[in-house]
This record gives structure tokens, sequence and C-alpha cells, in this order.
């Protein structure tokens, strides 16, 4: 039975009377006891069905109704998308893709869908709350892809860690430790050294053909990058926000990077290592892997306990010292006779030692700056974080590539590169998409999987991108996205038929999610209008449509803006459009409403809080280094942190702000924060830095004031604030509020909220023994459970 089928079962007040039930839909057909598709549903499942095989090549004949009907309700009933995949995956490459660039160019030949009378009915139905949540699919949901938390696709793309080539971005710092290193062998080697350091930019581009010039030309040290890299970089191995989750296999391996212990290779039957043996022998990067299941990455369920028992072991003993010292020595002694088991074992001791290795280099001075003067000093622009959300495929990433192609962040040459790359993968209408999409599995599945960052500039404000996936399934990331987001810039698809769907779908989660997460200002990009000849009927349409419901959901009318735009062809992004038909539109084009935010107010004389979004390894330079953005306070190098939840003290060896080295940051900045003092164990993605003298606690349990999506009583949930997440249980519902006046209205206690509501609530978060979570007010959380968004609202 499913949990909404249990809540009818109760004994509900009156005022539940109008629910109308939940969806747990069988869509593959199975029978196992989920409820039955909708009429439409089903029809659309069969007819697909019907199409998708009549589509497939003899060598995919083999694939089975029910691998179609699950690659149909993942694409939402799209044929083509279904076929490709389908190919992709059970059929030989070179003929799928050949079948799939037919039926894309079958598909532009048939043009767009129209609406059906059904649609066209509900859209002209006035907007009432409870329709409102009614058919949003967070209850659609197949079971077996509840709750996955992917993590992000290694190493990613923009000022995080990544790069417009699937190779992160280099730091200055880094690129200066490659640029020695590579001078320092080409003086070995006598051969002649072209200027290393070049522009970020450049780097993003391998091709070398005619007139690429030397200035585009990549590094091709190949001890200081991996092969599959063009470029020539150390790559910053980024630690996983699980630590118990084995490294991907794609993820590049620095040369620096510490030993892997097999420990998991061994073919005898052993009990599992002891909280001892794992602290002193481990490898945390090799750790194997101990989850049980692939749902849900639960950091604080896994790791809770494991600064307790590492606490004692947190530096090193004297006899730690020797044994690694030695061990070291023995490293240096060359190649000596095969190794016998005994020995091979002892270097596997030597080298778990070595894993503990104490970062010994000097600790960076700090130079005392009065920080908050330097930053008035500096006249530094505005700063703000705006998140891009919207239905799947809407546009969203290929009108953030446009923008980033028209604002001269990506230059032709890196577009002419990826449309290549597209049209060779059947994709060709991707090519602006990859200047965000940056994995393999985004790029040939045409999805976002996780948040994308990268920066732009205006004359008045530094912006990030945070942009986030379209798909249900990515839900937890696009999350992480809005916890850090000042404003939204939600993409609607305007073509026939699929604005309706993407009201059905994430549309209208998304910007309810970002508006209970705190963002007040949403951008509303009325995207591929070309496709409808740049009707102003239907730019009007869809205006009062959505500005009807976004008022609904909190938003002030003041700040809702809207843009009639085509993200591909670039009309109304970063220039006007010069369309014809789209000349009945006078106002500002994206990037003029963008740059019309007011400045996003920094808490710079609040305690520090850095929450981590990102952690890796990047050699001898940069040992340990983490990324993230200053929610509130400054700092500078040499200050001391303190990492929770596990209580551990680090210090800033050095710091970086946009790629740039920097001696201090403030409220709001994103940094990379390269630390010393601290090892890997103790930090996760999702754990908070904060000063010292003025940290944030460590608690087990917290009152939010929520908006409830779904029905809530004393339940399970999942608890996310940004990339961080754990697990708990809503422990009571305390009072019911006025959502105009926040005042408790009606019986105390009640036992169930229904959706809409804004609800006060208990949870208690299960961190069994450990030292609980570091979470304090405001924070912005989400309340997730069976991978449904349940509620979301701010701590109190
Ligand atoms: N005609 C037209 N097509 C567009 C426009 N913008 C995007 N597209 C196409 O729509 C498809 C999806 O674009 P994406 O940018 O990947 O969509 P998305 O919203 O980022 O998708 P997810 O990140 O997976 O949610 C691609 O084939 C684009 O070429 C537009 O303005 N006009």
């Amino acid at each position: 039975m499913s949990r909404h089928q249990a809540l009818r079962n109760l004994d509900l007040d009156e005022e539940l009377d109008d629910f109308d039930g939940g969806e747990d839909y069988d869509y593959d057909g199975s029978g196992d006891g989920a409820e039955e598709l909708s009429e439409e549903d089903q029809e659309n499942m069969t007819a697909g069905t019907i199409a998708v095989r009549a589509e497939l090549p003899p060598q995919a004949s083999h694939v089975t109704d029910k691998q179609i009907r699950e690659a149909l309700w993942h694409y939402y009933y799209d044929i083509e998308k279904s076929v490709g995949y389908l190919i992709n995956t059970y059929a030989p490459k070179p003929k799928a893709q050949k079948k799939v660039k037919a039926q894309e160019e079958k598909k532009k030949a048939q043009g767009y869908r129209l609406m059906s009378d059904e649609e066209e009915g509900r859209c002209s139905k006035p907007f009432s709350f409870t329709d409102f949540f009614k058919d949003t699919p967070w209850l659609n949901v197949p079971l077996e892809r509840h709750a996955i938390m992917i993590p992000p696709l290694l190493p990613r793309g923009g000022l995080l860690g990544g790069s417009s080539d699937g190779a992160p971005k280099m730091s200055k710092l880094q690129a200066l430790a490659a640029a020695r290193k590579k001078k320092a062998q080409e003086q070995k080697s006598g051969s002649s050294s072209t200027g290393v350091e070049q522009p970020m930019a450049d780097l993003t581009l391998s091709q070398s053909g005619p007139g690429s010039g030397s200035k585009d030309k990549t590094l091709t040290d190949s001890t200081s990058a991996p092969k599959s890299s063009s470029r020539g970089f150390p790559i910053r191995k980024r630690k996983d926000s699980n630590p118990h989750e084995k490294v991907p296999k794609d993820h590049h391996e620095p040369e620096q990077s510490t030993p892997d212990i097999p420990m998991d290779t061994e073919p005898v039957e052993q009990a599992e290592p002891s909280d001892f043996a794992t602290t002193m022998f481990s490898n945390t990067s090799s750790t194997p892997p101990r989850r049980t299941s692939s749902l849900f990455s639960l950091p604080y369920a896994t790791t809770a306990t494991a600064p307790t028992s590492a606490d004692p072991f947190a530096g090193p003993s004297p006899d730690d010292v020797v044994i690694a010292a030695q061990s070291k020595a023995a490293g240096k002694g060359g190649k000596g006779p095969p190794k016998t088991n005994g020995q091979k074992r002892t270097d596997q001791i030597a080298n778990g030692v070595e894993a503990l290795k104490v970062d010994d280099t000097p600790r960076a001075t700090s130079k005392n700056l009065d920080v908050l003067a330097e930053f008035k000093k500096s006249m530094a622009k505005n700063a703000a974080n705006f998140v891009v959300i919207g239905h799947v495929d809407a546009g969203k990433s290929t009108l953030m590539g446009r923008l980033l192609y028209d604002l001269n962040v990506v230059d032709q040459r890196t577009i002419d590169r990826y449309r290549k790359e597209a049209e060779n993968m059947g994709k060709s209408s991707f090519a602006l998409a990859w200047v965000l999409d940056q994995g393999s599995e985004e790029r040939s599945r045409g999805v976002t999987i996780d948040i994308a960052m990268n920066k732009f500039e205006t004359e008045k404000t530094s912006f990030t991108i945070l942009d986030a996936p379209g798909h249900r399934d990515f839900i937890p990331n696009m999350i992480a996205g809005a916890a850090q987001a000042d404003f939204a810039v939600l993409v609607i698809d305007a073509s026939s038929g699929n604005f309706e769907s993407g009201l059905k779908g994430q549309t209208k989660e998304h910007a309810l999610l970002v508006r209970s997460m705190g963002v007040q200002r949403i951008i509303i990009a009325v995207n591929k209008l070309d496709t409808v000849s740049w009707s102003q009927e239907r730019f009007t349409e869809i205006q009062n449509q959505v500005s009807s419901f976004l008022t609904t959901a909190g938003f002030q009318a003041k700040n809702i803006a809207f843009i009639p735009c085509s993200g591909l062809l670039g009309d109304n992004i970063a220039r006007c459009s010069t369309e014809a038909a789209a000349s009945w539109y006078k106002g500002p084009t994206l990037v003029e409403e963008l740059d019309n935010s007011e400045p996003i107010a920094r808490a710079l004389d609040k305690p520090l809080r850095l929450t981590i979004g990102d952690i890796f390894r990047g050699g001898v330079q940069n040992p340990l280094s983490i990324s993230g953005r200053i929610e509130s306070g400054s700092l500078q190098t040499g200050d001391a942190l303190l990492a929770q939840p596990a209580g551990q003290k680090c210090f800033i060896k050095a710091l970086e702000i946009d790629q740039e080295p920097a001696d201090w940051a403030v409220a709001g900045q994103n940094v990379v924060v390269h630390l010393s003092g601290i090892e890997e164990q103790y930090l996760k993605i999702g754990d908070v830095l904060s000063s010292p003298s003025n940290p944030i606690q460590n608690i087990k349990q917290f009152t939010a004031k929520v908006l409830a999506f779904e029905f809530l009583t004393p339940m399970q949930v999942d608890v996310h604030r940004g990339r961080l997440h754990a697990p708990g249980r809503i422990k009571e519902i305390v009072a019911v509020l006025d959502k105009g006046t926040g005042i408790p209205v009606g019986k105390k206690k009640p036992k169930i909220a229904k959706p809409g509501m804004i609800v006060r609530v208990v949870v208690e978060l299960d961190v069994g023994d450990g030292k609980g979570v570091p979470l304090e007010a405001p924070a912005r959380v989400v309340l997730r459970s069976n991978g449904e968004t349940v509620a979301a609202g701010l701590l109190e």
C-alpha cells in the first residue's frame, strides 16, 4: 500500500475530504502492487511501445516490452529519445546513431505536437491551490529511482573544480606548479619551452589544427596530466560525498595520489576491519564501499561514528611518524627483488600509515588584514548566484551556453568543436548546451544531471550560474543548486504542447522549491519562441498562467519578470531580437534584466559559515582543497577554521577566487580554500567550516517552518540542506500557521498537515551516537520521503 493509500485510510478530519489520493504508478506493467497508470498514460504507453518497437532496428529486436516501457517512462513518452536510449544500450553503436539522427530529422520535419482538448481545458481552468499540487509528478518516481543521489560527474564543469573539457579548471597555484614542473622537465630533456602559462579560455580548446596558432595549443606534459585530458595539468581529485563510496572509474588519479591498498581484492572471506584497523591502515580514497544500498547516500548515517572512533588517532603518534619516515625511506630504495606476500602486507601497512600522513608544510602566516576594510577598498562588483530551473529539455543549458557565448566567455572555436562533436553523436542541437553539460552521460543522454557552475560579468555584477538539472530524478542536485541561489531564472519551453507538459512536470515543482528555500526574485525566460513564430499571443498566455501560479506560490509581482527569447538563436539573451515577428517586444534582454537585480546583501558581520560544495586533492602544492560559497562572515589566509561535524581544526594555507590567488574573501563569494592541518577523512561535502571562536553547532533536532508539498505526519524524512543530506523523522507537527501572518491557527499539535499548509514541525535527525549535523537558523531545508519532496522551509 502506498503511503497515500495508507493516509486515505486514516480517519482524517473533514478538511482533508478534497484530497484525491496519491499516485505510485505501475508504469512498467509489472503489477507490483503500484497503482495503475492513468488512462492517458496507459494510452501513451501503449502507443509509445508500438511506435518504439517499430523504430527499433533488427539488432535491437531482443529489447523487451518492459525495457521499452521503462525508457518511455523515463523520457516522458518521447519516442525518439527512448529509441535512441534503447539503441545505445542494446544495439551496436554506429547503426544506432544513424537511426537516432534519422529520427531527429523526421521529428523536425513533423513539427511539434498540438495541444489535446484535455490539455486545452486544463489550461483554461482558473488556478486553484489544490490543482496546483495535484498533478505534480513527485509521486511518479519508480521505486528503483527513488531518491538516488547522483554523485556529481567528475570532474565537474566550471568554478567548482571543472572545465569545459571534462577536466577541471586549473587554479592559478596549480598552473604555476604545473608550469614549473614542465619547465624543469623540459630543461632536463633539453627541449625548448614555449610560454607555458596561458589563459584558461585558450586551454579549453584541444584542437590544434591549421590556424589554431601556438596560443591555442594544449600542454602535453604527460607526467602531470591524465592521458584522456587534453590539458597538461594535474587534476584535482575530488573526494566523494560519501567516504564509503568508490571513486568512479573515470576519475583521473593525480600523479601524487597515495597508493591504493587492495583491501577489497583479498579473495579470502574475512571479517570487516575494525574501526581501529580502518583508521590505521585504510587509504581513505580507496576505502572499499560498505554501503548496502545505492539509494540515497546519507553521509551522517554512515560517518557519524567515524570522527568518534577516529578522534584518538587524529594526529600521528611518535611511532607513526617514525614508521611513516621509514616507509618513505624504503620507497626511495628503487626496484628490489619480487616481494613476498608478507612483504606486500608490510607495504600495505606502511602505505596505510602514509595515508595518515600529516601535512607538515609550514602554516601560512596571517597578514592580519582588516578584511572588511579591504573589501570596502576593493570596490568589488556585486556578486550574485542564480539558479537556472525548469522542466527537462526546456532549453536551460542551451540558453546559458548561448549567454556565455554571446558574452565572449566561451569562444567560437570551442562552440565549433562542440558542434562537431555533437554532430558526430547525432545531437547537433545540443552544441550550446555542452558548454554547461560536461559529463559524458549528460552528453549521451542529452540531460543535465548535476549542477554546473559558470561565471560571467556584466558592468555592475559578477554572476555565477547554477545550471540545475530539469529531470525529476535529479531533484536532490537541483536542491543543492537552489540552496546557494540569490535568485532564479525559470526557463519555459513555449512550443506547442511543451509548455503544458512542463507545467505538469517540473516547472511548478522547481518554482515552489526555490521559493520555499527563500529565493524571492524570479526571471522567466519564455524560451523557444522561434518555434511559434514569435507569437505575442502565446507569450501573453504563458505570462498570465505562470504569473498566476508564481504569485500563489508566494512570489511578489514586483519580483517577477518575463523575457520572450530563443536560447538557440540568441534573441533577447545578450542582444535584442532582430526578428521582425518579435518587434512587439520592447523590454530588456535577459542580461539587462539580470543586471537590474538589486545588490544582494552580504552577511559580512556575521560569524563565518562556509558549506563545503566540493573536495579535491591537487597534489603537493595543494594537498587538500575545498570549494564553496561563503554564506556569512569573512576569512583570510592563515585563519584557523573548525570543520563540523567532525570538530577538527584546520588552517587556511591559500585562497583562490575565480582561479586567482587571494588573501581574503567575504560572504557571497565562491572560494577555493587550500587547507592544512586536517586529514581528508574529516571532511565531507555538505560539512561546514566556521571560525573556532564562533562555531556552528552540531544538532540532533530542529524546529522548522515549512510549506507542506504532501501530507505530513510523524514520518521518516531525509533532510536536505544544499549538498548535505541526512536521515531523520518528523517528530511532531507543532502547529499550522497562517500563511500571511505566520501565527498559529486551528488546533495545537495536529496529527496531520495537508499539502499547501504552512506548518511548524520538529525534526529529529538520525545520527545514532554521532555528533549531530551542523545546522542552524535560518538554514533553508528540504524534507524528502521516498523520493518525493514533501516539504521545504526555514529552520527556526
Ligand atoms: N527551437 C529551439 N530549440 C531550442 C531552444 N533552446 C533549446 N532548444 C533545444 O531543446 C533541446 C533541449 O535543450 P537543453 O538546453 O539540453 O535543455 P535543458 O533544459 O538544459 O535540459 P535538461 O538540463 O536535461 O533539463 C535541445 O535540442 C536544444 O537545441 C530554442 O530557443 N529554440
